[in-house]
């Protein structure tokens, strides 16, 4: 009874993880689209409840309060089932953030190196952590966390990919693969 109750719930989320500019959001937006799962993208939603933006709360309230507010996020959406969700490139700096969502969803860790990520949010200022000498942040946080994403162990390989809709694909038919 148990085993069927975990086996039933195991696969029921996509959870897109990965640094900034590796397309969670924008990969999900399509996983929802064609699947018709709601898309929950956790910067949105924490930005929503806030009232107001991610570098506001960086700069009044301090990274630990977002990473809080990141960190009961993820206790309600683990407890919930059928979603696609997107989260922050920083999800994976709590382990217990993992270790939740795996227990209810399918975790896709999505890569991408340093040139195609700065590609990606090059016109973006909208990512606290990236202020500055951009180029600069992104290898450095890049390579900090490199062993964090690696350890996942479904990873997608975004680097070069002009478009986001094979990623999508791909990531429905391991779903699909891992439900039947
Ligand atoms: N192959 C690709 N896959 C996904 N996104 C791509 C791709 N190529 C270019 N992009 C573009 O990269 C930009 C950044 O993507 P997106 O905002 O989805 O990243 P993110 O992983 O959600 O970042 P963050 O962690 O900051 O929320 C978008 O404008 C998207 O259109
Ligand atoms: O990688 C990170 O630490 C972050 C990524 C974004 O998605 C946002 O959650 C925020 O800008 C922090
Ligand atoms: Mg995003």
């Amino acid at each position: 009874m148990f085993t069927d109750l975990l086996r039933d719930n195991v696969m029921r989320n996509i959870v897109l993880v990965g640094f900034m500019g590796t397309g969670k959001t924008t990969v999900g937006r399509l996983i929802a689209e064609k699947t018709g799962m709601p898309l929950v993208d956790m910067d949105s939603m924490i930005v929503k409840r806030a009232g107001k933006s991610i570098n506001e709360i960086f700069a009044e309230d301090g990274e630990p309060h977002f990473r809080l507010l990141e960190r009961e996020l993820v206790k309600e959406l683990s407890a919930r089932s059928d979603q696609i969700i997107s989260t922050g490139g920083g999800i994976v700096l709590n382990p217990e953030n993992i270790a939740d969502f795996e227990e209810t969803g399918l975790v896709v860790c999505l890569l991408a190196d340093a040139g195609s990520v700065l590609e990606r949010v090059r016109h973006d200022s909208a990512r606290p952590l990236l202020a500055g000498d951009k180029e600069a942040k992104v290898i450095a946080l890049l390579e900090s966390r490199k062993p964090l994403y690696e350890a996942i162990a479904h990873k997608i390989d975004t680097s070069g990919r002009p478009s986001p809709a094979p990623t999508a694909q791909e990531i429905i038919d391991l779903y699909e693969s891992n439900s039947r």
